[in-house]
């Protein structure tokens, strides 16, 4: 472990409020966390894609995506999945500082790294829990993944082999196996528009 005694903190003349400004935003973390195949991918997309029509500013970062590059070193036991989530909230706490609203659609099973990640960014972090029964996300199997684990060609799959923990009180629930995908996008567009995170300008 290389530990960073002899680096010193550089600050910026541009700093996080005067990217918000240019922007008129406030950036945030919208944080999704639900098991493979809930929906967290297709909600965020969805989501994205209605902040950008509001002319918001955003970057989806997305599990499968971000283990072709950054995280590519990373497997799928305990301490792998510790690690790829610490890196992520790194990644996002740029980002807020960037000024950008930011969408993570990892399934971050692990409460106490959702709650470090919590820690890093304060009230910018938004947990949004995509409850989806085990049985709707198994039958959707959109990967087929879950067929895979099933006949054990997959190890510590989560939900199968590896533990799933539910938020305990995050800002946002989205019922997918109940509610539809436009529903689920006005929840969450409308409780950013009541946090006052940018100004609806089509109203
Ligand atoms: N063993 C195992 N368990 C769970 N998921 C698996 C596994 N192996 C591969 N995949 C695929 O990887 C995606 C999950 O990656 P994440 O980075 O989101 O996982 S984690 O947050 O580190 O737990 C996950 O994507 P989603 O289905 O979009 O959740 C799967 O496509
Ligand atoms: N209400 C809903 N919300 C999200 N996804 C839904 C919903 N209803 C059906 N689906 C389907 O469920 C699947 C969810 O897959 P995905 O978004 O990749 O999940 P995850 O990213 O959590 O693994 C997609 O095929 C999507 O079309």
């Amino acid at each position: 472990m290389i530990h960073g005694k002899n680096i010193v903190w550089h600050d910026t003349n541009i700093k996080q409020e005067d990217r918000e400004a240019l922007l008129q935003q406030k950036s945030v973390v919208l944080w999704f966390t639900g098991l493979s195949g809930s929906g967290k991918s297709t909600i965020a997309n969805a989501v994205e894609k209605r902040l950008a029509a509001l002319g918001r500013l955003t970057y989806l970062l997305d599990g499968d995506n971000v283990r072709h590059g950054l995280n590519k070193d990373l497997g799928f036991g305990v301490s792998d999945r510790v690690e790829n989530i610490r890196r992520i909230a790194e990644v996002c706490k740029l980002f807020l500082d960037a000024g950008i609203i930011t969408l993570t659609a990892f399934i971050s099973p692990l409460a106490a790294d959702r709650e470090n990640a919590r820690q890093l960014m304060g009230d910018r972090f938004i947990e949004v829990f995509v409850d989806c029964s085990l049985k709707a996300c198994e039958s959707r199997d959109p990967k087929g993944l879950y067929k895979k684990a099933r006949a054990g060609e997959i190890k510590d799959f989560t939900g199968i082999d590896s533990p799933y923990e539910k938020p305990v009180n995050p800002e946002i629930v989205i019922i997918s196996d109940k509610q539809s995908i436009e529903d689920c996008v006005d929840d969450i567009i409308n409780y950013l528009l009541a946090q006052g995170h940018f100004k609806d300008v089509t109203l």
